[in-house]
């Protein structure tokens, strides 16, 4: 591991030991990294607009939201990341980090090569283990 590859991680690390830290903005490559590239053995789970994986972080484990391409406006993904910063409660879990990653790649489109703006937006949660709260909740009358 190269050394802004361990740098990334130690403040990753930081913030998950220190509850006062704020959240931070995270390199795509961490993200990757911690998640195995988002291999489907770390899926977690799935809602209506991401997919959630498990980042493993030496010996700790964070959740590293992965939101679907279509889903968010740039507005629209500041403002939530505004409202996750600020919602900060015991029984709400911690908010860590956030990546909007950009990347112009040269693509082929109807025989022709375009420029195209890729962007990747991710945030970072606390790990809660033992699965979704539905499961423990009964619907029997
Ligand atoms: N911090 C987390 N720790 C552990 N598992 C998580 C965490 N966040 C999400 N998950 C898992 O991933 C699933 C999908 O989460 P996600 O937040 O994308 O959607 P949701 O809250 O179920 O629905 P919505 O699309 O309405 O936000 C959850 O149901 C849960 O099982």
């Amino acid at each position: 591991m190269d050394h802004k590859a361990t740098a990334a991680r130690n403040v990753l690390a930081q913030i998950l030991a220190d509850e006062t830290a704020e959240p931070k903005a995270l390199p795509l490559s961490l993200l990757e990294g911690i998640t195995k590239n988002f291999s489907d053995e770390l899926e977690i789970g799935r809602g209506g607009f991401a997919v959630v994986y498990k980042g493993e972080l030496d010996d700790k484990e964070v959740a590293v939201k992965r939101l679907s391409k279509a889903y968010m406006h740039e507005t629209e993904f500041d403002r939530e990341i505004e409202c996750l910063m600020r919602a900060k409660h015991k029984n709400v879990v911690r908010f860590l980090g956030y990546c909007d990653d950009r990347q112009r790649n040269m693509e082929r489109y109807d025989e022709k090569l375009i420029m195209a703006d890729v962007n990747q937006r991710l945030f970072c949660f606390e790990y809660i283990p033992k699965g979704s709260l539905d499961k423990y909740i009964s619907t029997t009358i």
